[in-house]
């Protein structure tokens, strides 16, 4: 983790309005996440950790409050390079996978390398992953842990600065979640991609650098954690 600052969140809102109700996803929250570092985002359900997830990511925006990344701002962006931001900058691994169920493994990952300059390799990155002999199979012929492996080549094969995680063991047993916690560890470490996962469940954090706890729309705490465990050492 360097001393350099990749995202600044600088007193981020984010408010929904649902006919006469209004909902504070997101109060005045302010963060600034470092260049190479693995941050956990712990929280109860509802406390605003998608919606973070979701603005760092260039999928939504603050309703107040300002985004940079790299320096630039993305809450003043317009959609052609907001939309630039996130498919060159940014890799998402979501929940349930979120594959293209009609393409097989190998053309979901290729999809991706294709929105990039210098991507990694397709063939190399399913290796990666332990999945070489899986290239030409569909989604649905992959197993929850397989079809998460392609998410994560996917989002590893574009070398993306930022990596974004929402609970991506969530689906999971404990086993593969770990082995999935294994390969995002490995991508930070090797690639030097910032990472970030968003998860509800507490021993998770052991692995981060950084943990940031939200409560209620704001971040309640943040712990600096300077040993962190692999993913292997972790049980939850
Ligand atoms: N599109 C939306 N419209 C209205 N309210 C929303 C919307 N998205 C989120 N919210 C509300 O904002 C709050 C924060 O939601 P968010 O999904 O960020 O929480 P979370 O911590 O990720 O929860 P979970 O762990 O259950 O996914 C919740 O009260 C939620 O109902």
């Amino acid at each position: 983790m360097s001393n350099k600052v990749l995202m600044k969140l600088k007193g981020i809102t984010r408010t929904y309005l649902m006919g006469e109700v209004t909902v504070d996803a997101l109060k005045e929250t302010s963060l600034d996440i470092y260049e190479g570092e693995l941050l956990v985002i712990l929280g109860p359900s509802g406390s605003g950790k998608s919606t973070l997830l979701n603005i760092m990511g260039g999928m939504d925006l603050p309703s107040t409050g300002e985004v940079f990344f790299d320096g630039e701002n993305l809450s003043r962006a317009a959609e052609g390079q907001l939309t630039a931001y996130r498919r060159q900058e940014v890799g998402f691994v979501f929940q349930f996978y979120n594959l293209i169920p009609d393409l097989t493994a190998g053309e979901n990952v290729e999809l991706a390398a294709g929105l990039v300059e210098g991507p990694l390799s397709v063939t190399e990155m399913l290796k990666e992953v332990g999945l070489a002999t899986r290239i030409d199979h569909f989604p649905s012929q992959l197993s929850g842990g397989e079809q998460q492996r392609v998410a994560i080549a996917r989002a590893a094969v574009k070398k993306p600065r930022l990596l974004l995680c929402d609970e991506p063991t969530g689906a999971l047993d404990h086993l593969t979640g770990k082995l999935m916690l294994s390969l995002l560890q490995k991508v930070n470490r090797e690639q030097g991609s910032t990472v970030v996962i968003v998860t509800h469940n507490t021993p998770i954090s052991a692995m981060a650098q950084r943990i940031v706890r939200m409560s209620s729309g704001r971040i309640s705490e943040i712990i600096e954690n300077t040993s962190p465990l692999s993913p292997e050492r972790i049980d939850w």
